[in-house]
C-alpha cells in the first residue's frame, strides 16, 4: 500500500542562520498508522508539523528534502492541490483547537457550511448527521453543542469538535500537535481512544507529543526527536522497554514520576 505521507530527508535552517533546526528526517505513515514525534520542548517537533502543513514562511525558512501526500508532492505544489488536500485530506488538530475554528460562528454552522461543500445531503439529513457526529465523539449533548460558539466549549469538547469534522470529512490523515497536553487523564483518555478509532478506520495518524503514557497509549511507531534530529525510532512499547539512549530515558523516566505522583495523589 503507498504511504499515506511520506517525508524524505527533510532538513529545516532559518534563512538568517546557519544551524538546522530540523535535520534529515525521513519517515513513512501508511493508512491506518500511527506515528508518534516525541521528544522535549525545542526539539523540533512542531517544525516538522508545519513543514508538513507547508505553513512555514519561504522568506523565513528554508525547507528542504521532500514531503509527499500519496502522490502529491506537499512542498511543490499548487495552491489548488493545496485547498484540496488541507483541511479536507489532511485534517490539523493544532495545540490550541480554538485556532482551527472561527470564533464569531456557532459549532453547528460551522459544521454545516463545510459539509454542505462537500455533500449533496439535503439541509435535514446534514443536522442529522452532524448530531450524530457530535455524539459519536462523546459530546453528551449535541445539540447544545450544535448551537455553542467556540468560546462556550471547554480545549477537550473543542478538540471532540474537530475529531468530529475529520471524520466527518472522511479524512485520510490527521495531525495532531500536543492534543493532550492540556487534558486531565480521564479526557485524556477518551481523545486517545477516539484517535484509536480513527486509526481503526484506516486514517493514518501523525501525532507530536512530549508525553510517553500518550504516545504509549495510541502505540504505533514512534519517533524520539533532540535538538532537530531523529536520535532513536522503533515501535513505541519496544522502545519504552529496551532503550539504552539516556534522553529518552529521561522522558521515561519523568514519565514515571508523574505515574507515581498520580497514584500518590489517588491513595
Ligand atoms: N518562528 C520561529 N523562528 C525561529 N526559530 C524558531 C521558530 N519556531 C521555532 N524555532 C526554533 O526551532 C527549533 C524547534 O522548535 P519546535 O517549535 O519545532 O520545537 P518543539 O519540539 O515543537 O517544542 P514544543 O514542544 O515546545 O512545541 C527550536 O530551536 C526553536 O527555538
Amino acid at each position: 500500500m503507498m504511504p499515506s505521507l511520506m517525508i524524505d530527508h527533510l532538513s529545516i535552517n532559518l534563512r538568517s542562520g546557519t544551524d538546522n533546526l530540523v535535520s534529515e528526517i525521513s519517515f513513512a505513515i501508511k493508512e491506518g498508522e500511527s506515528l508518534i514525534l516525541l521528544g522535549q520542548s525545542g526539539s523540533g517537533k512542531t517544525m516538522t508539523c508545519s513543514a508538513v502543513l507547508n505553513l512555514l514562511d519561504p522568506k523565513k525558512f528554508k525547507v528542504s528534502g521532500s514531503v509527499f501526500f500519496g502522490e502529491t508532492d506537499l512542498l511543490n505544489s499548487s495552491e489548488k492541490q493545496r485547498r484540496g488536500i488541507y483541511g479536507n485530506q489532511i485534517v490539523y488538530i493544532p495545540q490550541n483547537p480554538m485556532t482551527a475554528l472561527d470564533p464569531s460562528m456557532r459549532i453547528g454552522r460551522q459544521m454545516d457550511e463545510t459539509l454542505r461543500l462537500h455533500s449533496d445531503k439535503s439541509r435535514q439529513q446534514r443536522y442529522n448527521y452532524i448530531l450524530r457526529l457530535l455524539h459519536d465523539v462523546g459530546l453528551d449533548d449535541p445539540d447544545r453543542v450544535y448551537r455553542a460558539y467556540p468560546h462556550m466549549l471547554s480545549g477537550g469538547m473543542l478538540q471532540r469538535v474537530i475529531i468530529a469534522m475529520a471524520m466527518m470529512l472522511d479524512a485520510k490523515f490527521v495531525l495532531a500537535d500536543e492534543p493532550t497536553t492540556a487534558l486531565d487523564v480521564i479526557h485524556r483518555n477518551g481523545i486517545i481512544d477516539l484517535f484509536s478509532q480513527m486509526k481503526a478506520n484506516g486514517v493514518g495518524i501523525l501525532m507530536v507529543t512530549h508525553d510517553f503514557a500518550t504516545a504509549l497509549q495510541l502505540g504505533g511507531s514512534v519517533l524520539m526527536m533532540k535538538e532537530g534530529k531523529i536520535i532513536e525510532s522503533g515501535e513505541v512499547q519496544s522502545v519504552f522497554d529496551h532503550t539504552t539512549e539516556p534522553y529518552t530515558r529521561s522522558l521515561i523516566e519523568a514519565y514515571s514520576l508523574s505515574c507515581a505522583f498520580t497514584k500518590g495523589a489517588e491513595s
